[in-house]
C-alpha cells in the first residue's frame, strides 16, 4: 500500500492506494499533517511505501517522520519523468504540475490533454499526442481573488465562495461574486477555446480544490477528477518502485 502525500499552497492532501485503487483521501492543514499520517498508519498497517510533493511548506519534522517509517519518495526535478519536458526552466516548474502531466500520460497517453488545477493558483498544463509538455499558465486562484480585492481595496469586504445571484452583480456582494465566479468561469472558458483552435480532439482534466464548484458551468465537456494529481504521484511512485 501506498501513503501519497501532496502539499499544495492552501492545504495537504494525503491519500492511501493500494496498487491502482484509491482507498482513502484526507485533507488537512499544514499543522495536522504528521498527525493525519499517524492515524492513517494506524488504520492501514500495509503501508510502506511513500511519496510526497510539495509546493508549499512541508515540515521538516514530517519528512523525519516519513523517512523513518517509509521507504520515501520526495518528487523533485530530477526524478525520470515518463514525457519530453520543453519548459525553458524545467527546474523552476511545480512539482505539482509534474505530477498532474504524469497522470495525464498514464490515464490519457496519446491525447492532447489540458490540465486544470482550480486550487490556490489556477494552472494549466498542455501535453501533445507525442507526450511533449509545452507548459500553460498559472493564474489567482478563486480565494486568491477574493482576498486580492479585499486586501488592496479600501471597501471591499472579504466574502466567502458563492455562486451569484444574477450575471449583472447588482450590489457590492452580487458584483464581486459575479466578477470572481464568471471571470474564473469566463477564462478557462476563453484558455479551452483557444487550445481547442489549435489542437483538435481536445482532452481536458479539471482538478483542485474548486473542482465540483466550477465543473457543472464550464461549457465544454471535461472530465472532472478531484484525485488527479494524487492518481499521478501513485504512478510516479509504482514507477520507481515496485509499489
Ligand atoms: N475546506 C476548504 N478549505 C480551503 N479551501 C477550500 C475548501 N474547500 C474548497 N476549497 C477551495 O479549494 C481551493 C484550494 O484548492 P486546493 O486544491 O486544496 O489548493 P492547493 O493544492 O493549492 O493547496 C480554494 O481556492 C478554495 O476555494
Ligand atoms: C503555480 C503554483 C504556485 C501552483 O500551486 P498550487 O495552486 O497548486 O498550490 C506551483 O505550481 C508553483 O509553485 N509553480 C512554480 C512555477 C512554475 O510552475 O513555473
Ligand atoms: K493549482
Amino acid at each position: 500500500m501506498n501513503l501519497v502525500i501532496d502539499v499544495g499552497n492552501t492545504r495537504t492532501k494525503l491519500a492511501v492506494f493500494d496498487k491502482n485503487n484509491i482507498i482513502t483521501v484526507v485533507v488537512v492543514s499544514q499543522s495536522e499533517v504528521l498527525d493525519g499520517i499517524k492515524e492513517l498508519r494506524k488504520s492501514y498497517s500495509q503501508l510502506h511505501l511513500a511519496i510526497v510533493s510539495s509546493v508549499g511548506v512541508l515540515d521538516q519534522a514530517v519528512v523525519n517522520y516519513l523517512n523513518i517509517h517509509f521507504n520515501l519518495l520526495v518528487l523533485s526535478h530530477e526524478t525520470p519523468l515518463p514525457f519530453n519536458n520543453l519548459y525553458a526552466t524545467p527546474k523552476t516548474l511545480g512539482i505539482d504540475r509534474i505530477a498532474l502531466v504524469c497522470a495525464s500520460v498514464q490515464q490519457f497517453s496519446n491525447k492532447n490533454v489540458l490540465i486544470i488545477d482550480a486550487g490556490t493558483c489556477i494552472t494549466y498544463d498542455f501535453i501533445t499526442n507525442t507526450n511533449d509538455y509545452l507548459g500553460g499558465s498559472i493564474s489567482p486562484g478563486i480565494r486568491m481573488r477574493y482576498h486580492a480585492l479585499h486586501n488592496q481595496t479600501a471597501k471591499l469586504p472579504l466574502l466567502e465562495t458563492q455562486f451569484p445571484e444574477h450575471f449583472i452583480g447588482n450590489s457590492t456582494i452580487n458584483a464581486i461574486n459575479s466578477g470572481i465566479v464568471y471571470g474564473v468561469l469566463s477564462e478557462i472558458d476563453g484558455i479551452i477555446e483557444r487550445y481547442s483552435a489549435d489542437y483538435s480532439d481536445l482532452t481536458i482534466i479539471l482538478t483542485g480544490g474548486d473542482t465540483n464548484f466550477l465543473s457543472k458551468q464550464l461549457k465544454s465537456s471535461i472530465f472532472a477528477n478531484s484525485n488527479f494529481l494524487l492518481e499521478g504521484l501513485n504512478f510516479i511512485l509504482q514507477h520507481n518502485t515496485n509499489g
